[in-house]
């Protein structure tokens, strides 16, 4: 049994069962360009984006709100940023702030009724001077829910389950689990990177890309080797779990968040749905493209789904552009 595989980067430990993570290396707690550097908010790191309608944000200053607190003996844990402080911050009231108010401990769940749909989140930059005392900043808070990794159902590999050693036996629906953090690629990179995998045994199997798509920009993550525990949810047609685009600030980079999308019991394996993503994980067209057929995959490049739900779709999602 491994202790922490964040290596005391995340608030609380995540421990595996499992010593042998295979392919992974590096645990990383937010994405970062393959040369190591991070994907904070930048116009010329955003231009990498192989899309033509990337958005010129060119002689913009980045957008703040001037969020303070006048009296810092305040108990409140979040007294800023709130929608009812809607009419004093700038970052709310131009985007709307989706976070219930944080409790003395942070717990804050995320209202999924309420957002309307396929609309990225706007947290606070971490540019605002709102810090800590920011109530729409908990994707940015790192993960704070106990999980471990072991292996999952038959030849899925190893999967993320929800192990309430101080948490309550039921993970509310809303909650924040990670992000999905890892190498941040182009177009041209995620299809360079598929190619050397296949032409790499050590690499190992599986597919660990996803495609975050929004008008005008198209990012693919891929925490095969540099990544977080988001690596490690299995996909099913019937998930627990969502995927939702973050940004924090309105001119960074997107994010993709990982929240419960209903409530979540004691020892489950925590799943989403690999299409859901503004895109979908997979370069499965290349197998068809270089001929290649292997087991569980078709002649179209699909894989066989294992998540075994009654409402399975039979095969993965996969991303024909890919
Ligand atoms: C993001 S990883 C998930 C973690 C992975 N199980 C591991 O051990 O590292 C995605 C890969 O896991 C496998 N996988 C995930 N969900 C699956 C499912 N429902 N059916 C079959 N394979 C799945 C596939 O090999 C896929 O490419």
């Amino acid at each position: 049994m491994m202790g922490d595989i964040s290596k005391g980067q995340e608030p609380f430990p995540i421990s595996s069962l499992q010593d042998d993570l295979g392919s992974f290396n590096t645990y990383i707690t937010d994405s970062i360009f393959p040369d190591g550097t991070s994907i904070a908010s930048s116009k010329a790191e955003r231009n990498d984006s192989d899309d033509d309608e990337v958005d010129d944000l060119e002689g913009n200053d980045p957008w703040t709100c001037s969020c303070t607190i006048d009296d810092p003996e305040d108990q409140d844990v979040a007294v800023l940023c709130t929608v009812r402080d809607s009419d004093s911050c700038d970052c709310v009231s131009g985007f709307g702030n989706f976070y219930t108010k944080p409790d003395t401990h942070f717990h804050q769940l995320l209202n999924l009724d309420a957002l309307p749909e396929r609309l990225p989140l706007v947290e606070c930059s971490p540019q605002c001077p709102c810090f800590e005392r920011c109530a729409n900043k908990l994707t940015q808070r790192g993960v704070r829910v106990s999980l471990i990794t072991k292996p999952a159902s038959s030849g899925i590999g190893l999967g993320l389950f929800y192990t309430p050693n101080y948490d309550s036996p039921t993970l509310p629906k809303g909650t924040f689990i990670s992000l999905y953090a890892g190498e941040y690629l182009t177009t041209h990179q995620a299809r360079q990177r598929w190619i050397d995998q296949l032409n790499n045994p050590k690499a190992g199997e599986g597919n660990y890309v996803l495609s975050v798509k929004l008008p005008g920009e198209t990012w693919h993550i891929d925490p095969r080797y540099k990544g977080n525990i988001g690596r490690f949810l299995n996909h099913s047609c019937e998930p627990n779990c969502v995927i939702q685009i973050v940004r924090w600030g309105v001119d960074s980079l997107p994010r993709a968040a990982i929240f419960t999308k209903r409530d979540v019991v004691d020892g489950e394996e925590l799943t989403f749905d690999y299409a859901n993503a503004s895109g979908s994980t997979g370069m499965a067209s290349h197998l068809e493209e270089q001929g290649l057929v292997q087991d569980g995959i078709d002649q179209k490049g699909r894989t066989r789904c294992l998540c075994a739900s009654e409402r399975c779709r039979g095969w993965m999602p996969f991303d024909e552009r890919l």
